[in-house]
């Protein structure tokens, strides 16, 4: 597979804080790529780097097989970025708003109401931007970073400050922009965001990666326990104690008993064989789980 964009040891110092620290991953053509991490990690430095907005101190980027910096007029045609909405011009309708971007872009006003359509603005055409709600003006941004049909787009923070329906469905849309065969690089701080979506991620703290890897392989790896809860008053802490075996831990906090287990199936047919199943929730590790691995401490967006 063809790399899209390749990063090593890219470094950015604001005075005595070094942003991003000797940063290096790669991102391959088509993949869905996060970078995720807390408040400060250094997903929005990075990316303005990557993208070419920012100037790094140190380290080199191939953004499809360019650089970025100096600016590079011939990779603005090829990549997409999101920009918040702020940066939308005043007083325009959403279709208005589109169809000036895809002027700049010298794409046809037919294509930016296509675009409209995509990210299911139509019946919002006429309406001014700061009419729109959250979810529809983010919406709008990435109908605007698309409207030239780039092949790479960049998306930070997409979701946020959305609600909970409203990140679902721009999930969606971007499950959508990326099977239509783009590169997207998202930044996010929702460790299920990154778990949902991305192919891969990076997990950054601190100005540095800690790790990257699919969301699925990082939590395998961490060989962490299951959860398996069911509805207390069942199974007398004893009788849990002898379905669990030596291996798995059991507590019982009056509302749920729950074994913390290695050996997940061996605990749930022996549930099932005593018809002791309601209430059950099994959960497994999450990317959270990774960070504190990793950190030692609680992640906090
Ligand atoms: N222009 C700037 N001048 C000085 N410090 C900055 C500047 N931009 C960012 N920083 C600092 O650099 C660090 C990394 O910021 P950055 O925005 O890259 O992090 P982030 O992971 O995107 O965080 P967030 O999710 O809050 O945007 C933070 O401590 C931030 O305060």
């Amino acid at each position: 597979m063809d790399v899209a964009i390749k990063v090593a040891d890219l470094a950015k110092r604001y005075g005595d804080l070094a942003a991003v620290d000797g940063v290096s991953f790669e991102v391959k053509t088509g993949e869905f790529f996060g970078i995720l991490g807390p408040n400060g990690a250094g997903k929005t430095t990075t990316l303005e780097i990557v993208e070419g907005l920012r100037e790094p101190d140190s380290g080199e980027v191939g953004l499809l097989g360019m650089r970025p910096w100096p600016r590079n007029p011939e990779l603005a045609m090829r990549i997409g970025v999101q920009l918040q909405s702020s940066a939308f011009f005043d007083r325009l309708t959403a279709r208005e708003q589109l169809r000036t971007f895809a002027e700049l872009y010298g794409v046809s006003s037919a294509r930016a109401d296509e675009m409209l359509e995509v990210v299911g603005l139509t019946d919002k055409a006429r309406t001014r931007i700061e009419k729109l709600s959250g979810g529809q003006a983010q919406r709008l941004s990435i109908a605007c970073a698309l409207v030239h049909d780039p092949e790479l787009v960049f998306l930070d923070e997409p979701t946020a400050a959305l609600d909970p329906q409203a990140r679902r469905n721009l999930w969606d849309l971007l499950r959508r922009v990326n099977s239509d065969g783009r590169t997207v690089v998202l930044t996010t701080h929702h460790m299920d965001e990154a778990e949902s979506l991305c192919d891969r991620v990076a997990i950054m703290d601190s100005g540095r990666v800690l790790t990257i890897d699919s969301p699925a392989k990082l939590v395998r790896d961490l060989h962490a326990a299951t959860h398996i809860s069911i509805s207390s008053g069942f199974l007398t802490v004893e009788q849990a104690a002898g379905v669990a075996g030596a291996e798995a831990h059991v507590e019982d906090d009056g509302l749920d008993l729950t074994f913390t287990t290695h050996d997940p199936a061996r605990i749930l047919t022996a549930l099932a064989e005593r018809s002791a199943l309601d209430g059950l929730r099994v959960r497994g590790a999450t990317l959270e789980d990774v960070f504190l691995e990793l950190t030692g401490r609680e992640y906090r967006a």
